[in-house]
């Protein structure tokens, strides 16, 4: 793997009208040739007006943008065109023609770009296979279902045999089961033809299902970024939190709460999630906790999960002890390098 980053971004900047929204501040970010990076964010956190920078769609007020080592602002019209056809990108809403027919749509931008019929034809069916679309070369947009009409995006972005592949919510308006089928298509994708790919994303199961990588935006800047297995089994900021707890949260409920014993006298309870991963997570932490420090822990739930081969357990614990002794108990988990989240309080 070449150690030039295949997209670069550095001081990214973008302000919508004076005194406006700042949608981006100061963000940089490296994509390495063939991961798939993720970028996750609220509504509004900035990751369209990103995603836009890295083809130009959205021109920065400030900033680098490094694609393929080419310095993207400094690129006449000429170009830039052609830079372009080197980056796929996909929609949320697919984009399709809807007069025209799959194999049309899939031609469009080679047609736009000047390639002779007989070239754009080879291209069709060359990609139709790879997106499973070969029994529907001739179909209409209108007589396909989401996930179908989504391959044709794909497909589309595809024609240009393009580098890196930009995905803008690619998954947004697709059911659960067409989600996973498109995420796992362009985790093939990308392992057949070579390709970089860049999403952004609201949802932390997509970045969960097939990121190598992943920042989290929140008002225009990345909060932080690392390995979604890092990130996952130990988010440092409040709102990376907040959104791996969608995904592998253990928000325990009420009823059960209701159903744990009250803490005897001089003692408090704590209801914490642990999260277990890395060399640590083969010791007998429950065991040695209460023996060690002499308090009580009853396991309300947990579950073995993994991402991208790599197990991690989740586990929610009502610790029962005088407070010290349990402050005592987590810092010593906290130092093994476990995750500790307080659950309730
Ligand atoms: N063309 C525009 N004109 C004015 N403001 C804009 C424009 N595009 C985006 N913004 C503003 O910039 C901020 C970031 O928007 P952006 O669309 O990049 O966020 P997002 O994370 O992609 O959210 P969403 O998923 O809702 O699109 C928002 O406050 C938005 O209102």
């Amino acid at each position: 793997m070449s150690t030039q980053p295949a997209i670069a971004l550095s001081g990214l900047r973008k302000r919508f009208a004076q005194g406006g929204t700042v949608a981006l501040d100061d963000v940089a970010l490296d994509v390495a040739p063939g991961e798939i990076f993720g970028i996750v964010g609220r509504s509004g956190a900035g990751k369209s007006t990103l995603i836009r920078c890295v083809n130009l769609l959205e021109r920065p007020d400030a900033g680098r943008i490094t694609v393929l080592g080419q310095d993207m602002l400094a690129l006449d019209e000429a170009s830039l065109r052609a830079a372009r056809r080197r980056i796929g990108m996909v929609f949320q809403h697919f984009n399709l023609h809807s007069r025209r027919t799959v194999a049309e749509n899939i031609a469009f931008p080679l047609e736009v770009a000047g390639i002779a019929r007989a070239e754009r034809q080879a291209r069709v069916a060359e990609i139709l296979p790879l997106v499973g679309l070969e029994a529907k070369r001739d179909a209409y947009p209108a007589q396909l279902s989401g996930g179908q009409k989504q391959r044709v995006g794909i497909a589309r972005a595809l024609a240009s045999r393009p580098e890196i592949l930009l995905c803008d919510e690619a998954t947004s308006a697709l059911d659960p089961e067409t989600t996973q089928e498109i995420l796992a298509l362009i985790r093939d994708l990308r392992a057949r033809l070579d390709l970089t790919v860049l999403l952004i994303t609201h949802e932390m199961g997509v970045v969960k299902a097939i990121c190598d990588r992943v920042a989290v935006m929140e008002a225009g800047r990345v909060i932080e970024q690392g390995r979604v297995f890092d990130v996952f089994t130990q988010p440092a900021h409040p709102t990376t939190r907040r959104f791996v707890a969608e995904v592998i949260g253990h928000s325990v409920p009420a009823a059960t709460l209701a159903r744990l014993p009250a803490p005897g006298e001089g003692e408090t309870r704590r209801l914490v999630q642990v999260v277990f991963a890395g060399p640590a997570s083969t010791r007998a932490v429950v065991s040695e906790a209460s023996r060690d420090f002499g308090i009580d822990i009853n396991i309300v739930s947990g579950r073995v999960d993994e991402i991208a081969g790599e197990p991690f357990g989740v586990m929610a614990l009502a610790a029962y002890g005088p407070p010290e002794r349990l402050e005592a108990a987590f810092a010593w988990m906290l130092g093994l390098g476990l995750t500790v989240t307080e659950l309730e309080g």
